[in-house]
């Protein structure tokens, strides 16, 4: 069954409305145009999506796809990856991804090796690189600072950071090997500008994709013509909460503090950030690189 408001019936076909949608009574249109996929900004677009299997990875892989895309849904669970790409219209789906049909991938980001392969198997599978890589994958362990083990923060570090290090690397080698351009895009937190009580191991892996992702953006930015210029924008993009199984860990007290801080407020939906990241991997942003903030 497809996800609560994934705007996608049991088949993975979009909803004429997605479902509790309330049409605002003054009739002016919904805010975010079912429509928009007839854009297509992404149509010769080959994407990978890590953390695809639940929550923003998975809202991202159905925008992308909504605009031409094929996506190469990855992730640790590859049961929920395959769900997603199922979402997307799984084998077959050919004719609504011009590039080929949306495919899943199993990998572990934190490891060198099954990242190689993963990157391995995705230009096996479509005989090209990702000109698209967004790296949602992620996890926490949140306990406070007095009482954190080292193996929370290290599993953190690992995946948040590491992972995101691993993944940027790999795509980009692909695409200077192979002289295209593209858009990583690495999902950081507003947590990594700011801190948050619980998370010293969680703040410090956003912070660190924020630096990363700049500096990655310094050297790969500059089209092929200058020797470590090779037209990859790298951007990151710094959500506050959504709702997604993450946040379903967080206690409601905790929750009731901080919605009463958030300008709209309310806890953003995945298609929110998906929205955000879209606009990132396509040419609108063509000029953005080094960071995006939400
Ligand atoms: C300029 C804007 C400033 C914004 C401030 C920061 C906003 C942060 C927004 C984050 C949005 C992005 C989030 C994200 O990237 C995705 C995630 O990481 S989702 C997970 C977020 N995790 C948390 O927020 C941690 C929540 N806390 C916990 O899980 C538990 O408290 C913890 C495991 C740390 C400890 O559990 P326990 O020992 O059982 O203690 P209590 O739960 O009873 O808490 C004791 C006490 O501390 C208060 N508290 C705990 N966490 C927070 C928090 N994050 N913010 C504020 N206060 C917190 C809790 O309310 C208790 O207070 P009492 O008054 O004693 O009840
Ligand atoms: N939910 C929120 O409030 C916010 C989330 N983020 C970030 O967005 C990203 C996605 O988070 P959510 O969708 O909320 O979480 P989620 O828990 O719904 O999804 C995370 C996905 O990553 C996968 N994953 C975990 N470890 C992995 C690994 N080692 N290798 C491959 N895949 C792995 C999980 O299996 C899961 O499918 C994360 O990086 C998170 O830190 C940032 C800001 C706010």
């Amino acid at each position: 069954m497809a996800p609560r408001g994934s705007g996608l019936d049991w088949r993975g076909c979009a909803l004429a409305t997605p479902p509790g949608w309330d049409w605002p009574s003054a009739g002016c249109p919904p805010a975010r145009p079912l429509d928009m996929a007839s854009q297509l900004r992404l149509r010769s677009a080959l994407a990978l999506v890590t953390g695809a299997g639940s929550g923003i990875g998975r809202a991202v892989s159905v925008r992308l796809a909504k605009e031409g895309a094929t996506v190469a849904a990855c992730d640790l669970d590859r049961a929920a990856a395959c769900e997603t790409v199922w979402l997307l219209g799984g084998q077959g789906s050919e004719k609504v991804a011009p590039g080929g049909a949306h495919t899943a991938f199993q990998a572990d980001v934190s490891e060198a090796g099954a990242v190689r392969r993963l990157l391995e198997q995705v230009q096996a599978c479509f005989s090209r690189p990702p000109s698209v890589v967004v790296s949602c994958a992620g996890l926490t362990r949140d306990e406070f600072l007095l009482r954190m083990s080292e193996d929370d923060w290290d599993r953190v570090i690992a995946v948040n950071l590491k992972g995101i290090f691993l993944v940027t690397q790999a795509a980009a080698q692909a695409l200077v090997s192979s002289g295209c351009r593209g858009s990583i895009i690495n999902i950081s937190s507003i947590v990594g500008k700011v801190g948050n009580v619980g998370q010293t191991n969680y703040a410090a892996s956003k912070a660190g994709v924020i630096g990363l992702t700049q500096t990655a953006a310094r050297e790969l930015g500059r089209l092929v013509r200058h020797p470590w210029g090779h037209g990859i924008r790298c951007n990151s993009v710094l959500p506050g909460f959504i709702t997604t199984p993450m946040t379903q860990k967080v206690p409601q007290k905790v929750l009731d503090k901080v919605i009463g801080m958030i300008p709209m407020g309310h806890l953003g939906d995945p298609e929110d950030v998906a929205d955000a990241v879209t606009f990132l991997a396509s040419e609108d942003s063509g000029y953005i690189t080094g960071g995006l903030f939400m």
